[in-house]
């Protein structure tokens, strides 16, 4: 099998304590539906082997930041570049290899439901890879304990599944290529704060084993002060603030503030 690679994800995935390398950037990005101005001159960089929680009002524009991110979206201006490289600039092998070098977990899972988990995990490896069903069976079973789900679990069908157990198995399916990046949109929406928990966990420890940066869209106060290395938050049409927690919590933005210093982040800081 011959394929054109012009990512080289080991690059990417192996920085996390080095110097911060920029692995995805979005520079002036406006988004308008008919006249309405979504996203105007927004600005954001996201550093490899980071995990960035990307939050803000409901509304704001935060998945039509990340579908625009993922080129589902038309944007009216600005500039995105995944890997150092202007995703509207690159042929179809390029854009083919930055695809399979990034993965997605939707929100809701978004698994297929007339197929099981296994099969699930195998959908972007059968789109992408050229591989014997033996090979795939078996790096489908590696997603499934990478994620910590039982090998019974590969057999069952979406709907046989408890909500944290479809979060995983979207996880396992987002890293069936082995990705330097994942996004994840609201990805402890729906789960109980135990499951909630244990997915953060799951995604912190992902990130430092595997050198993985994660964007994600996030409401959830315990995930950005348990495992999100960084905050953006999104506000009037752009990045208001990005910084660590000890940025949010002096931010003088009347939404950060109450967002941040609100009752509920005040029992999580003890
Ligand atoms: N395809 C579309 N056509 C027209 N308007 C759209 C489209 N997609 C999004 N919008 C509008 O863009 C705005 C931002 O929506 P978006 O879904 O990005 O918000 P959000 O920040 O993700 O909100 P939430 O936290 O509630 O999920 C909304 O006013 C929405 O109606």
């Amino acid at each position: 099998m011959e394929e054109e690679q012009t990512v080289d994800k080991t690059e990417w995935q192996s920085t996390h304590a080095g110097e911060r390398k920029v692995i995805l950037s979005a520079e002036d990005i406006t988004v308008r539906f008919g006249s309405q101005t979504v996203l105007d001159g927004l600005d954001l960089d996201v550093y490899a082997g980071e995990v960035l929680g990307f939050i803000g009002p409901s509304g704001a524009g935060k998945s039509v930041l990340l579908r625009t991110i993922l080129g589902l979206n038309k944007k009216q201006g600005g500039t995105i570049k995944l890997f150092d490289q202007n995703i509207e600039e690159l042929d179809q092998d390029e854009r083919k290899a930055i695809d399979m070098a990034m993965g997605v977990l939707f929100q809701q899972g978004a698994l297929f439901s007339s197929l099981n988990v296994l099969e699930n995990i195998q959908v972007p490896m059968r789109e992408y890879l050229n591989m014997p069903k033996a090979l795939m069976d078996e790096l489908a079973m590696l997603k499934i304990e990478m994620v910590g789900l039982a090998p019974e679990a590969a057999w069952k069908f979406p709907d046989e599944l408890s909500g944290g157990m479809i979060k995983r198995a979207a996880l396992a399916r987002a890293l069936a290529l082995d990705p330097a990046i994942v996004f994840l949109d609201e990805p402890t929406s729906g789960l109980d704060p135990i499951g909630a928990a244990d997915f953060d966990e799951l995604v912190g420890q992902l990130s430092k084993t595997l050198g993985l940066t994660v964007y994600m869209v996030t409401h959830d106060l315990d995930s950005l002060f348990s495992v999100c290395d960084r905050i953006a938050v999104l506000g009037n049409k752009k990045v208001l603030v990005a910084g660590t927690i000890d940025d949010m919590l002096v931010c003088e933005d009347e939404w950060v503030q109450s967002y941040f210093n609100g009752k509920r982040a005040r029992q999580i800081k003890r």
